[in-house]
């Protein structure tokens, strides 16, 4: 992903490349050199940066946050994975800086999650099922997209509360669960299924990501929306009102 967003910004007129981090040393990015990424506080304050975009693991995503916090400068986050501890520490940077975070830039998921929500609020009562598929080399499972949908989902249906991962053994699923499920394969950018169903009827709605293009631009979008903001915790669907 980091490559896609200095590529993706690289392109962009209302967007400067200051510089790029990487925890090992690697080659130029269409022209834009990757630092070590022990050089971020320097690189931050040399550059007067407007705001950074962070696509890693969730340990260093939370030093790089801590690192924009010092410095003041406005943070992006796309990374997913967290544990609670490195959720709430991300949430304390944001008491300093503006923070923005999303488990997923694409303009299609933002639709996806409202259209979950009202097909969800609309069908009291039917078997919900997400589906979510990503490339082999993904590390974190259920995607952070899929545990967005899921929070959605609960919030309209307080009457599921409990997830089954995967789904094994020989009894029938009850009437509280929300199934979960996670493929990895080839390269596939990214899908996210919800499945309802009820007597006589399945409705199933599903985005797919042609490429992780699309995550990239709306990442930039976001940062260029964030720049200058006021500290807080923002969510992408403000920057697509
Ligand atoms: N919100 C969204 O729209 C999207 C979110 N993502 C999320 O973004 C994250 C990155 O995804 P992706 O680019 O596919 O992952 P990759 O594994 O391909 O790349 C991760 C990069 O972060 C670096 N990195 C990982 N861990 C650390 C660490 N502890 N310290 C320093 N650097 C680290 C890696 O360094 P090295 O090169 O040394 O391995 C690598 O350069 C994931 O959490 C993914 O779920 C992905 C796509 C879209
Ligand atoms: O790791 C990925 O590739 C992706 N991660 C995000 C997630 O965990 O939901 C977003 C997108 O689906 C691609």
């Amino acid at each position: 992903m980091g490559r896609e967003v200095i590529e993706a910004a690289v392109d962009r007129d209302d967007v400067d490349v200051a510089f790029a981090v990487n925890r090992s040393p690697a080659e130029a990015v269409a022209g834009i050199e990757v630092h070590d990424a022990a050089d971020l506080p320097s690189l931050l304050a040399e550059h007067d940066t407007d705001a950074l975009v962070d696509f890693t693991g969730p340990e260093s995503s939370v030093e790089y946050v801590a690192a924009c916090a010092e410095a003041g400068v406005p943070v992006v986050v796309g990374t997913t994975g967290y544990t609670d501890e490195q959720e709430r520490a991300l949430s304390a940077a944001a008491e300093t800086v503006p923070v923005l975070r999303a488990s997923n830039f694409s303009r299609g998921v933002a639709a996806l999650r409202r259209a979950v929500r009202a097909a969800v609020g609309a069908l009291p009562g039917y078997d919900v099922e997400v589906t979510e598929t990503h490339h082999n080399g993904k590390w974190d499972a259920p995607s952070g997209t899929a545990l967005t949908l899921l929070d959605d989902i609960e919030e309209e249906r307080e009457d599921l509360t409990s997830r089954t991962h995967g789904r094994e053994g020989d009894a029938p699923r009850s009437a509280e669960e929300i199934g979960v499920h996670a493929r990895r394969a080839g390269d596939v950018a990214g899908e996210h299924e919800v499945l309802l169903a009820g007597d006589d009827n399945v409705l199933e709605l599903t985005h797919r990501a042609g490429s992780r293009r699309v995550f990239a631009a709306g990442a930039l979008d976001a940062a260029v929306w964030l720049a200058g903001r006021e500290a807080g915790e923002h969510d992408f669907t403000e920057v697509l009102e």
